[in-house]
């Protein structure tokens, strides 16, 4: 158990859970989003907006990082807090994920992942270990284990061979983790959508041991319907006193039926990348600025929402400016769904708190008009 680092559970309503994550830079309440801050930044947000909006933790990414600016530079400019003027915890994500996604000329070995960089071309390897000293570099607070996301469509073979490669990762990551008191180390599990896959990867990981453990291989294009199906069994065979963190989700919808299935942290980058593109997420559903009917609508895009965009902006302004290809665009749009985000993550903190869950979710429901408004 790293010292400096703990959670407690302080209130449960079915499999949801609500708690805090005590880290040595600061608490995080759960369930808990986390915006993405990929390259350093939460993008068309200042930190101190980010935190306006609630968030007491953000993510930054090991491979976006690692080639550029390098994790050797931001440590020798006092790690990624001091570099981005961000001094709550940070997440870092160990970049198997990102590697597949984004780098090309990849080769993959039991060693690690050889690949060129998607930036200049430049040739590098990520191994656990060396996955392990850039996040340490970085200083963040919550590491990841370096693992591999199969891609899909896989065969249970596939995925079995891919999960069972994560685990010795998983060890190798443990391994060269070492003992860093204050900072934790986050296993995380593979199986696909195969149930016993799903069972020998948290038998694996805890057996290993961690400080908290994720559900990985989801969010990845398998649909809603199979993602809440694995969430129906995956959660529970991790340890229970422990943050379980589900990667890569999601809508808001996909937040809450993760909530209800016993998660306790997420992260997305959709409202930050959709409100770039113009959509604004609110309780009563979704709005695309940019459609035409928005251009003569004084009201905000909440009258309910007390962010900087719906208090002193129009939906007709948030229109002309997205048109007009303004940088304040990304910036209100941004803003506002990173808000509308963290308040139903207070809402579902409450809800759990006073064992009113259900109401909460089929409120939540009874809202959202189907298709834009
Ligand atoms: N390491 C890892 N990351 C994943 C991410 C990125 C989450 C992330 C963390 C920190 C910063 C950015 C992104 C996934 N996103 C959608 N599905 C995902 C699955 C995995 C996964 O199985 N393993
Ligand atoms: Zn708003």
């Amino acid at each position: 158990m790293a010292t400096g680092f703990g959670f407690t559970v302080q209130a449960t309503d079915g499999k949801a859970r609500t708690g805090v994550i005590e880290t040595t830079r600061g608490a995080v309440r759960t369930p808990a989003f986390m915006p993405v801050g990929t390259a350093g930044t939460v993008k068309a947000m200042l930190p101190e907006s980010v935190r306006a909006t609630g968030a007491d933790i953000l993510l930054g990414n090991t491979y976006h990082l690692m080639l550029r600016p390098t994790a050797e530079r931001i440590a020798a400019l006092g790690g990624l807090h001091k570099f981005m003027n961000w001094d709550r915890p940070i997440l870092t994500d160990s970049g198997g994920f990102q590697v597949m996604s984004l780098a090309s000329l990849r080769k993959m070995t039991e060693e690690g992942v050889r690949f060129s960089s998607h930036i200049d071309g430049s040739k590098h390897m990520l191994t656990p270990e060396r996955s392990m000293e850039i996040q340490k570099l970085l200083g963040s607070d919550i590491v990841m284990c370096f693992d591999e996301c199969p891609a899909l469509p896989a065969t249970d073979a596939e995925v079995a061979k891919s999960m069972r490669m994560s685990m010795r990762w998983a060890q190798r990551s443990r391994d060269a983790f070492g003992d860093r008191p204050g900072h934790a180390l986050f296993g995380i599990m593979q199986g696909g959508v195969t149930r016993a896959l799903r069972e020998e990867s948290a038998e694996a990981l805890t057996a290993i041991g961690f400080d908290g453990y994720a559900v990985g291989g989801l969010a990845v294009g398998e649909g809603q319907e199979a993602m809440f199906d694995v969430l129906n069994y995956a959660p529970g065979m991790l340890p229970e006193d422990k943050p379980r963190y589900l990667m890569g989700v999601g809508k808001p919808d996909d937040i809450v039926g993760a909530v209800e299935r016993g998660i306790d942290m997420m992260d997305c980058v959709l409202p930050s990348r959709s409100g770039r593109t113009g959509q604004a997420w609110t309780r009563m559903g979704q709005i695309n600025i940019k459609n035409a009917r928005h251009q003569n609508d004084p009201r905000p895009l909440d009258e309910a929402c007390t962010c900087p965009a719906c208090r002193n902006y129009s939906r007709a302004y948030l229109h002309h400016v997205n048109k007009a290809g303004e940088i304040i665009a990304s910036m209100l749009m941004t803003w506002h769904n990173l808000h509308y985000y963290q308040e139903l993550m207070q809402g579902l903190r409450d809800a759990i708190a006073g064992g009113r869950l259900a109401a909460f979710v089929a409120d939540f429901h009874a809202k959202r008009a189907q298709g834009d408004i």
